[in-house]
């Protein structure tokens, strides 16, 4: 099984090197292997192996992988930022084989038909895609058949638990709001309505990771000796030869996983492609990379200390995300309705797998939604997000602005706020928003501090949908039989004698018809209040992209159509650092999307034929 943590010299030379084994990496690396046994693929993790790792394989235990003490996920710490109240907030990237797809929330969420599109690159419309989309999933929803694919690697289901009293409750109070149920939002066409959720989990509730998914198949069936992946080994830089040709990489072991014994600091090595270097290390790896590289803004890189290469103005610039924004409300559940006992650490994982615990295949998400904002919504939000929606938004009506969901329990940073109690979170992220940050290296080993900016809410516009979400959020939750009031900490603290100020409901109190409750309605200082709510508290919903945009090179663009990187030759990058514009939607399947395109885009060039079937092997 030619899984390694150190290299044998047989495989010190290959076909392909793929540098970061996520999402897109994985996807990469398992279409290329199958597709010809005699292309010998190289994916090098900077993480562990993710094969039977709990909190990978059980949804249930997802925040495990956000614990500081983690060796499954990255920890990027951004700058402080003077919009965020000083803050410097933290993003957390999948850190091991699969990526974020082995650390994720796994909630199946698709782009929409406008964001493809919006790239305006040959080869990559919606239509182009859709087969791409199609072949990465084996779908277990409702819907349309002619929207899905149904014999992919990765499992899209509910997984066997769902909190069915929950979700048609949260249903039933988005109604009364406004928001009509839609079958299925990820048919790339709905745009506004709530959801019951899907996952990326079999039907028997295990994680459909990129790795399950296409790389442990071929490590394990005995006819894919082509296919090596080396983990636990961080790519410090390309190497080019004397033509900017990319003729392989220098690798280090990950200290983290190197033991305290006798003997000099780790070395560094030279691993050799022949055909092709790709990378896919993700929106916060793959451009450091570059960087250290010689590939890149000439000021950043003779800063760092790296000679440069190819100038690159666009490297590391313009890095998106969707911030993201969380409020916890108090319910009347019972102990084992919610997923608290997981989320506060009142049940180990040892209790939870011998007992086989259902809410081990669950993530708590079973309501969510894409949210389109009425007309005299927008003009409450007043004239500069007006403008922004009437020039980005309201002729285009498959762009919805906002993604709403409820997570089953107490999610919060915090642990000493918690009071006894059972909890029900509702998160909101702006899908498109107008900041922009950046990343980049500050010296040439991958252990020097990234200079790393969100850019979350710099651009003023982005404040008013976020404000609009709070209010939406907050009457949907009103309306749901389970309300008990807002848990205060994680809430704006509005003024004194307030109408919007917090509440705490007993059964007595809770009104118990969902026509009865009234909007609340909010004051320029109740507003007010919000945005100081929003500065402190907005973060990650670590959908890092952008950062190596796929766009013409005097248009700040890093790749070409084929993913080539601009002035060099022989590398390409796929993952989700190219995408030029934002996608409706959490960002998983977009990857997944990108590493089968990319994988199209090279078994073309190598002339190999790549069934649209979605079967791997
Ligand atoms: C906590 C969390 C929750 C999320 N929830 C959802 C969700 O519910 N639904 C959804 O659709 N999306 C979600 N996402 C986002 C989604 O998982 C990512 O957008 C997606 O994984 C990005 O894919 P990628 O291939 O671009 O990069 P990644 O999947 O991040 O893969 C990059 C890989 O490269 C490795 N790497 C980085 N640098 C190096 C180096 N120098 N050398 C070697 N290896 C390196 C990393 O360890 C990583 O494994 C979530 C992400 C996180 C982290």
């Amino acid at each position: 099984m030619p899984l390694w943590k150190a290299l044998p010299d047989g495989v010190r030379e290959v076909d392909i090197i793929i540098a970061g084994g996520g999402t897109a990496g994985c996807t990469l690396a398992g279409r290329l292997a199958a597709a010809d046994p005699d292309l010998s693929i190289l994916l090098i993790e900077g993480g562990r192996d993710n094969y039977d790792v709990p909190s990978v394989v059980h949804l249930g235990l997802m925040t495990q992988n956000l614990a500081p003490q983690t060796l499954t996920a990255n920890f990027h710490k951004a700058n402080a930022s003077k919009e965020l109240a000083g803050r410097e907030v933290i993003v957390p990237t999948g850190g091991c084989l699969g990526g974020g797809s082995s650390v994720n929330l796994g909630l199946y969420t698709r782009g929409q038909r406008v964001d493809y599109d919006s790239w305006e690159t040959q080869g990559w419309s919606t239509k182009e895609l859709l087969p791409y989309l199609k072949k990465i999933e084996t779908y277990h929803g409702p819907g349309d058949a002619k929207d899905h694919g149904f014999d992919g690697p990765i499992h899209v289901s509910d997984g066997g638990f769902r909190q069915k009293k929950m979700m048609d409750d949260l249903i039933e109070a988005s109604g009364a709001t406004g928001w009509p149920e839609v079958r299925d939002l990820q048919n790339l066409e709905e745009s506004s309505g709530v959801q019951r959720w899907l996952r990326t989990v079999t039907l028997d509730g295990r994680r459909s990771t990129a790795a399950h998914g296409y790389i442990h198949p071929l490590l394990r069936d005995g006819n894919h000796p082509n296919l090596h992946v080396l983990t636990e080994t961080h790519v410090v830089r390309v190497l080019f030869d004397e033509n900017k040709r990319a003729v392989g990489v220098e690798v280090t072991p990950n200290p983290n996983f190197v033991p305290a014994l006798p003997g000099g600091t780790p070395s560094k090595t030279t691993l050799r492609a022949r055909k092709l270097v790709v990378l896919s290390a993700g929106a916060l790896g793959s451009a450091p990379i570059l960087e250290r590289s010689g590939v890149g803004n000439p000021d950043i890189l003779k800063r760092a200390g790296v000679p440069l290469v190819e100038a690159l103005p666009g490297m590391g610039f313009a890095y998106q995300d969707h911030p993201f924004t969380l409020n916890v409300y108090k319910t009347n559940f019972a102990w084992e309705e919610t997923m608290d006992r997981f989320y506060t650490g009142q049940k180990t994982v040892e209790e939870a797998l011998a007992d086989k615990d259902e809410m081990l295949k669950w993530n708590g998400v079973d309501f969510g939604s894409k949210l389109r904002p009425s007309e005299a919504d927008v003009e409450r939000m007043g004239p500069e997000f007006k403008a922004f929606w009437d020039k980005e938004f309201k002729d285009e009506l498959n762009r919805p602005l906002m993604f709403s969901g409820t997570l089953a329990g107490f999610i919060y940073s915090d642990p000493t706020v918690h009071q006894p109690g059972q909890y029900h979170s509702f998160a909101n992220f702006l899908l498109y928003p107008r900041s922009r940050g950046h990343v980049h290296i500050t010296g040439p080993e991958v252990s020097d501090q990234l200079d790393f900016d969100t850019g979350f809410l710099r651009d003023t516009v982005d404040i008013p949908p976020l404000v609009w979400a709070y209010k939406n959020t907050r009457e949907i939750m009103r309306r749901s039989s389970f309300y008990r009031g807002e848990f205060e900490p994680t809430h704006p603290v509005f003024p004194a004698g307030s109408r919007a100020a917090l509440r705490t409901l007993d059964d007595k109190l809770y009104k118990s018809s969902r026509s009865e409750v009234e909007n609340i309605e909010y004051t320029a200082e109740d507003d007010a209040a919000i945005e100081e709510f929003l500065r402190r508290t907005v973060g990650t919903t670590w959908h890092s992209l952008g950062t190596c945009m796929m766009a013409p090179r005097d248009e700040m663009g890093v790749v070409d159509k084929d993913l080539n990187v601009y002035g060099v030759t022989g590398l390409k990058i796929v993952d989700l650092s190219i995408p030029p514009r934002n996608i409706g939607g959490n960002t998983n399947n977009t990857a997944f999307m990108i590493g089968e395109k990319g994988a199209g885009i090279i078994a073309g060039e190598l002339g190999l034929e790549l069934s649209i079937s979605g079967r791997l092997i």
